[in-house]
């Protein structure tokens, strides 16, 4: 392919994804989304729920066709019936689709055969597969006695198997336990120092913040804003978060730190606080609790943090990510 003078290759974008559009009835679930992916790049969509993560991974693996825009995968066009599309993606969905009674290692090789892996090759795979995920010493036990969190490994390593160029992961860390979210993530990153593209859903900003070399953060079905953590981060104009927890009037403990010398932003953290954007956090925290508390604010707990993630959202959307 040559554009505009230079010679590229399908290689140069694993994944690109022109203004996507999907509506269910008045719900516009996916509007206007645009990114792409680059081999051995993780790119993460990060937004609440119901910000339209799942949605886009399902017209990005052709489960359903989009209202607008369009899906390539390395060189073809994503549409249900793309055989070819399909090949060069794994898609791990948040449900697990693995056979309790059968070993990890025979899940794999069942999966492994629908994939049209055949004899050695297929054995190779697997092996390679349990080691990545963490999973060789327990490969021959029946997997109705695993943790949920060896399961998801599993159900990862299904998706795997035949070497996608695109590995496609829903929320994989969700309800796991902490050992195996670590493996997760490590396989994750082994995958993309090896070349895979992968696209990462997650609501978990730490996640995001680790994992991925371009984050997506989405809101309502739209991008608000696209880049690397650190890039993403000075969109807050290096301001501090203060979360207030407590109980009584936070109506008005929000309206008496609203004059205080250096507030930005005031947003409820639920019903059990506030959440507060804030330039020089540490100057300002004596008065901000004492102004709460003079307003009839029981204050619990406040914490006070760099900007991160969460911060980039509140920023964005005026809302915590964590709502
Ligand atoms: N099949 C459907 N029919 C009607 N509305 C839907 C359908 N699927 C999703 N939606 C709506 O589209 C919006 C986006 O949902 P989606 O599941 O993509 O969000 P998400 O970011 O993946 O959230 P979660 O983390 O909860 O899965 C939501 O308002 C949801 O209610």
């Amino acid at each position: 392919m040559v554009t505009g003078g230079t010679t590229t290759t399908i290689t140069d974008r694993v994944l690109t994804v022109s203004h996507l559009v999907k509506k269910f009835g008045d719900v516009t679930a996916v509007n206007d989304v645009s990114f792409e992916i680059r081999p051995g790049e993780t790119f993460g969509l990060l937004g609440p729920n119901g910000a339209g993560k799942t949605t886009i991974i399902s017209m990005v693996a052709g489960l359903f066709p989009p209202d607008g825009g369009s899906v390539d995968v390395a060189g073809t066009a994503m549409s249900p019936s793309s055989i070819q599309a399909k090949r060069n993606i794994g898609l791990v969905p948040q449900e697990l689709a693995i056979y309790p009674d059968l070993s990890a290692r025979e899940n794999l090789h069942f999966f492994g055969r629908l994939q049209g892996l055949r004899g050695k090759e297929r054995e190779a795979r697997v092996t390679v597969v349990l080691d990545l995920l963490g999973l060789s010493d327990r490969a021959k036990e029946q997997t109705k006695k695993f943790s949920g969190g060896m399961k998801r490994r599993l159900n990862i390593g299904i998706g795997l198997l035949h070497r996608p160029h695109l590995l496609i992961l829903d929320e994989p860390t969700v309800g796991v336990d902490p050992q195996s979210r670590n493996s997760i993530l490590d396989a994750v990153h082994r995958l993309s120092a090896a070349g895979t593209a992968v696209l990462y859903t997650t609501h978990y900003m730490e996640e995001a913040q680790r994992l991925c070399d371009r984050i997506a953060i989405l809101d309502q079905g739209s991008v608000q804003a696209e880049g690397s953590s650190d890039e993403l981060i000075t969109l807050t104009g290096g301001a501090d978060r203060i979360d207030l927890e407590g109980t009584g009037d936070m109506a008005a403990a929000a309206q008496a730190i609203r004059g205080i010398l250096g507030v930005k932003r005031i947003s409820p953290m639920g019903t059990s606080g506030l959440t507060l954007t804030v330039s020089d956090g540490p100057r300002i925290l004596a008065s901000i609790v004492t102004g709460a508390a003079t307003a009839g604010m029981h204050v619990t707990s406040v914490q006070v943090s760099r900007p991160d993630l969460e911060s980039v959202f509140l920023h964005l959307t005026g809302k915590a990510l964590r709502d």
